[in-house]
C-alpha cells in the first residue's frame, strides 16, 4: 500500500517512522511519503490561506496549492489514482469497518486541513477524478487533521497482511467484522496468576477452549453493555441473550 499526505506541518507525521508503521516501511509493506503543502504557494510568504468568503472567524486553506499538490501527488494523466481522504469533523464517522475497507486499497492519499478547512472547490474537483471520503474520528475538533491521520493510517496499517506479527489478534479486535462486530473486547490477562491479591479468572487457566471462548464473549457483552450500551442496540437478538442485555 502506497500512502501520501499532504500537510503544512509533516512533521506531524514524524510518528508514522516509528513502531508498527516504521517496521512495516521497513519491510516495504507500506511505502508513505510526506509532502509540504506550502511547496505549492509561490508568493514569498508561501500562503496557503485566506479570509473566508462570507466573513466569520479564521481563515480558510486556498483552492491553488492544494490542487497544486493533490495534482503532483496523483497526476491527473498519471498511472493509477488514491482514494483521498479528508478528515474533519464533519466528516463521517472512522469504524473499524471502514479501516477494513481502506485496509484493501493500494493507494490512499491523506488531506490534513489547518485554520476553517479546505475550500470546498478543492473537494469538488478532486472528486472529478478520484473517490473522496471526509472522514471524522470523532466528535470534538481538533486544530488541524494530522492527528486523525496518524490515527487513521495505524488503524489500517495493522490490518495489513505481514504487518501485525500475530494476524489472528485482528480477528478478535473491538469492532472487527465478524463475531466481534459491534462488541467491545473483553479483559486480558497475562503471568503471574496472582498478583497483589487478585488471582487470573480460573476459566482462563482451565485449558477448556469452549469455555473460554464463552467467557470470553460474555465478558465482552458485559463489558459492552457497560461502556457502549448503543452498539448492543445493533446486534440482532439472537445475539444477545435477554439476560446478558440485563446485565
Ligand atoms: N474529529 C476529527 O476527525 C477532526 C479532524 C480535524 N479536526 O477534527
Amino acid at each position: 500500500m502506497r500512502i501520501d499526505v499532504v500537510s503544512i506541518f509533516p512533521e506531524y507525521l514524524a510518528p508514522l517512522d516509528v513502531s508498527l508503521v516504521g517496521k512495516a516501511r521497513a519491510k516495504g509493506l507500506l511505502d508513505v511519503r510526506l509532502h509540504q503543502l506550502r511547496d505549492q504557494a509561490h508568493d514569498v510568504h508561501r500562503t496557503v490561506d485566506d479570509t473566508p468568503y462570507g466573513g466569520g472567524p479564521g481563515m480558510v486553506m486556498k483552492p491553488e496549492p492544494w490542487a497544486a499538490a493533490l495534482e503532483a501527488v496523483a497526476p491527473p494523466d498519471g498511472e493509477g489514482v488514491p482514494r483521498l481522504i479528508v478528515p474533519t469533523p464533519s466528516g463521517r464517522p472512522f469504524t473499524q469497518e471502514l479501516a477494513v475497507e481502506l485496509a484493501s486499497e493500494p493507494w490512499l492519499l491523506f488531506a490534513p486541513a489547518r485554520y476553517e478547512g479546505i475550500d470546498r472547490r478543492v473537494i469538488e474537483d478532486a472528486a472529478t477524478r478520484m473517490r473522496v471520503d471526509e472522514v471524522s474520528i470523532g466528535d470534538y475538533v481538533l486544530a488541524g487533521g494530522e492527528v486523525a491521520v496518524l490515527v487513521m493510517v495505524e488503524a489500517v496499517a495493522r490490518l495489513l497482511p505481514g504487518v501485525l506479527g500475530n494476524a489472528e489478534s485482528v480477528r478478535d479486535d473491538s469492532f472487527a467484522p465478524g463475531a466481534m462486530a459491534n462488541l467491545l473486547e473483553g479483559p486480558v490477562y497475562t503471568k503471574p496468576a496472582e498478583w497483589r491479591g487478585r488471582e487470573v479468572p480460573p476459566v482462563l487457566l482451565s485449558g477448556n477452549h469452549g469455555a473460554i471462548a464463552r467467557w470470553r464473549r460474555d465478558q465482552a457483552l458485559r463489558r459492552t453493555a457497560e461502556n457502549r450500551p448503543d452498539l448492543l442496540e445493533r446486534l440482532t437478538s439472537g445475539d444477545v441473550d435477554k439476560h446478558d442485555r440485563a446485565a
